[in-house]
C-alpha cells in the first residue's frame, strides 16, 4: 500500500460566515450563515469528486475551501499531507509554498466570460499562466505552446483565435479558453465550478469529454460543482469518481457514481435522483420528501439536519446527529444503517411534532423540486 498522503484531504471542515445587517437593516443582528460544517474528503491523483446538492447547500463554498480560496473557520485542508493554512500563514517548514500550490489549484467558473480580461486577446491572456511558471520559455515557445492547446481544445485556426477579444468568442468557446488556462498552470486540481451548467445541453457532453480527455493527458484531478445529478453521473462515472451529496452545509452521502445513482442510502440522494428526470427513474407522484421548502442554513435543524424533510425521519433523528456509515463504497450520514440503531425503536416522527426551524423558502428552479 501506498504511504503516500492524498493529494488533498480535508478534516472535520467548516465554514461559518459572519452576515451581517445591511445598511437598511436597522437593528438587525449579526447572523452565522453555517455553509459547510465536518466535512471530511480525500481527492486522490488523476481522481473526480463531483458535488452535487440544491442551491445554498455549500457546494461552491467548500470547492473553493478544497482549492486554498477560502479559509475554513474550523477543521484542515492538506495539499499533499501540508496544511495548506499552515503553509500560507508561514507555520509550517514544509519544503512547499503557498504559490506553489496556488498554482497547482486552480478553478474555472460557470460565466468564463467574467474572469477574461475582456481588453486583452486569448494570446495574452493566455501567456499570463505561462509567465509564471514557464518564464524561462521564449515568446515563440510559449506562442507554440498556446497554439498547440488551442487547437488540442478544437479551437482552430488556433492563430486566428489567439488573436480574438474574449467578446469575439461563443460561450463554449470562451469556457475551452478558462479551462485552457487553468491547464496551462500544469495544476494538481481544477475546481470546474457549474462550469458547464451555461452551455446549451449538446455542448455539455462535449466538454465534459474534453475535460476527461485533458484530464488523462495533463495528470489532472478534477472537482466538478453540479446542481445537476445526471451530469454530475456522466462526469464522474467515466472517471471512476465519487459523487458527493451535499445537504445544508453537510456530507449526506458519498460515493461511486453508479453505487449512488442505482443504490442511493440517504433519503435525500433518493431525493436528488427523484428530481433529475434526465436519470429516467423518475417516479410518478410526489417527491419523496415531506416538504419542499429548504431549512435556513443560520438555524439548521436539530440532530440529522434533513429530518424535517425527510419521510423516513422518526424523533431520534431530531435529537441526535448521525455519524457516518459504511455502506459498501458509499459513506452515508444516516441511522437506517445501523441494524442496531435505537432508531429503528423510535416513533416516527409526525409533521405536527417537527420543531419549527425557520425556512428558507427561496427555492430556486434549479433545485429540480418545483416542477
Ligand atoms: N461570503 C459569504 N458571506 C455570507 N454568506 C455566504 C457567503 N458565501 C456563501 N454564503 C452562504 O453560504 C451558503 C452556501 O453558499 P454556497 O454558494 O457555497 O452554496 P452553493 O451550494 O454553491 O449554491 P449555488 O448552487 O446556488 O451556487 C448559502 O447560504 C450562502 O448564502
Amino acid at each position: 500500500m501506498s504511504s503516500e498522503p492524498p493529494l488533498l484531504e480535508l478534516e472535520n471542515v467548516e465554514v461559518h460566515f459572519e452576515d451581517k445587517p445591511g445598511l437598511l437593516d436597522f437593528g438587525g443582528e449579526t447572523k452565522t450563515v453555517r455553509a459547510v460544517d465536518g466535512v471530511n474528503l480525500t481527492l486522490e491523483e488523476r481522481d473526480v469528486l463531483s458535488l452535487v446538492g440544491e442551491s445554498g447547500c455549500g457546494k461552491t463554498t467548500l470547492g473553493k475551501t478544497a482549492i486554498g480560496l477560502q479559509r475554513p473557520t474550523g477543521g484542515s485542508v492538506k495539499f499533499r499531507g501540508h496544511d495548506i493554512w499552515e503553509v500560507r500563514d508561514g507555520k509550517s517548514d514544509a519544503d512547499i509554498t503557498w504559490k506553489d500550490i496556488r498554482t497547482s489549484l486552480q478553478i474555472i467558473h460557470q460565466d468564463p466570460g467574467a474572469s477574461l480580461n475582456p481588453n486583452r486577446r486569448i494570446l495574452s491572456i493566455l501567456s499570463e499562466p505561462l509567465n509564471q511558471v514557464n518564464a524561462e520559455l521564449s515568446r515563440s515557445e510559449k506562442r507554440e505552446r498556446i497554439y498547440a492547446l488551442l487547437e488540442r481544445v478544437g479551437m482552430n485556426p488556433a492563430a486566428d483565435f489567439a488573436e480574438r477579444y474574449p467578446h469575439q468568442l461563443s460561450g463554449g468557446e470562451k469556457q475551452r479558453v478558462a479551462l485552457s488556462r487553468a491547464l496551462l498552470m500544469n495544476p494538481d486540481v481544477i475546481l470546474a465550478d457549474e462550469a458547464i451548467s451555461a452551455l446549451d445541453v449538446s455542448l455539455r457532453v462535449e466538454m465534459m469529454d474534453l475535460m476527461h480527455e485533458l484530464q488523462n493527458e495533463f495528470n489532472t484531478s478534477f472537482v466538478f460543482i453540479s446542481h445537476d445529478l445526471s451530469n454530475a453521473r456522466y462526469f464522474t462515472a467515466h472517471a471512476g469518481g465519487k459523487i458527493g451529496v451535499m445537504y445544508l452545509g453537510e456530507l449526506a452521502e458519498i460515493g461511486p457514481a453508479e453505487d449512488m445513482i442505482g443504490d442511493p442510502r440517504h433519503p435525500y440522494t433518493n431525493v436528488l435522483r427523484w428530481a433529475t428526470p434526465d436519470l429516467s427513474l423518475r417516479e410518478t407522484g410526489d417527491p419523496p420528501m415531506r416538504k419542499i421548502d429548504i431549512p435556513d442554513p443560520v438555524n439548521p435543524p436539530s440532530g440529522c439536519r434533513f429530518h424535517t424533510r425527510c419521510p423516513e425521519a422518526r424523533e431520534v433523528c431530531q435529537e441526535e446527529t448521525p455519524p457516518d456509515y459504511q455502506a459498501g463504497e458509499q459513506r452515508v450520514a444516516c441511522f437506517r444503517e445501523d441494524e442496531d440503531h435505537s432508531y429503528w425503536n423510535s416513533p416516527e416522527l409526525s409533521d405536527g411534532n417537527l420543531a419549527d426551524t425557520g425556512t428558507n423558502t427561496d427555492v430556486g428552479e434549479e433545485s429540480g423540486f418545483s416542477d
